[in-house]
């Protein structure tokens, strides 16, 4: 299974009276597989999110496709369509406010599984598992995100996007709002994860020291253009436009 961006544009409309356009992504190709982790690196602004969204199928690109499997996501419809939202999830940088505060952790859960029609019961089952997989006890399950710590939330939030067996994982900067040593725990529980699973991942940051850690190969964006694609042994931090263009 691989989820590819092909040469992605985004142009946004800015201005209420004078619509000016602005072009945050260009022609960006990126392909993430199974098993393996491409980290997503670039200074602030520079695109990561937009193309991030994109390839969850959160946002459209103004050209360029989408291709999940050999399919066009923007042609999928119906099991096809939901196959994708399975298969493909999206964990972000503030797990609190990816959470709903209102609702309790189990609550949260179960309507995951309930959107996607799995049958009540199996939901216990399969809450216990994904629990299980990011070390935390069935005892959250009554909280509220805001009796958990910032790290026991990303926990949740991973442990959500496991619930629907996902095949590739797009991690928007899943440590930035955690401490050094639970950023340390998050990073290689997930590494874990991808170690049993075989999940592939999109690694979003901009802390080379965790690209360095995390991926197997990287893709540096600046001003919504590749600078960088090739295998994280030749990456070196801050890559120019054009000077230091790879494929893969
Ligand atoms: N909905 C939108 N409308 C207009 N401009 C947008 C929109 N979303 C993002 N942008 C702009 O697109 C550019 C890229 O934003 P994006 O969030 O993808 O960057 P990023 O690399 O993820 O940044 P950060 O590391 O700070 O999260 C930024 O200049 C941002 O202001």
């Amino acid at each position: 299974m691989y989820l590819r961006a092909q040469n992605v544009s985004k142009v946004y409309q800015e201005g209420l009276f004078f619509r000016r356009k602005r072009c945050v992504l260009r022609d960006v190709t990126v392909e993430i597989e199974e098993g393996h982790t491409l980290g997503l690196f670039g200074p602030s602004g520079s695109g990561k999110t937009t193309l991030a969204r994109i390839l969850a199928g959160l946002d459209h690109p103004s050209s360029g496709v989408v291709i999940f499997n050999s399919k066009e996501l923007r042609g999928m419809r119906g099991h096809e369509f939901t196959e994708f939202r399975r298969s493909v999830q999206m964990v972000f940088q503030d797990p609190e406010s990816s959470l709903n505060p209102m609702k309790t952790i189990g609550r949260s859960l179960r309507e995951v599984l309930d959107l996607l029609r799995v049958p009540d019961g199996e939901h216990e089952g399969i809450i216990k598992e994904a629990l299980e997989v990011v070390g935390l006890s069935e005892e959250v399950l009554c909280r509220f995100p805001r009796q958990l710590s910032g790290g026991q939330n990303q926990r949740i939030a991973l442990a959500r996007a496991l619930l629907l067996n996902p095949r590739i994982l797009i991690l928007d900067e899943p440590t930035a709002s955690l401490d050094v040593s639970v950023q340390a725990q998050i990073l290689n529980l997930l590494k874990e994860i991808q170690r049993t699973r075989g999940i592939g991942y999109l690694y979003i940051s901009h802390h080379p020291a965790v690209m360095r850690f995390m991926s197997d190969s990287v893709c540096e964006l600046h001003d919504g253009m590749v600078t960088f694609r090739g295998p994280v042994e030749k990456w070196k931090t801050g890559s120019t436009a054009g000077a230091r263009s790879t494929d893969a």
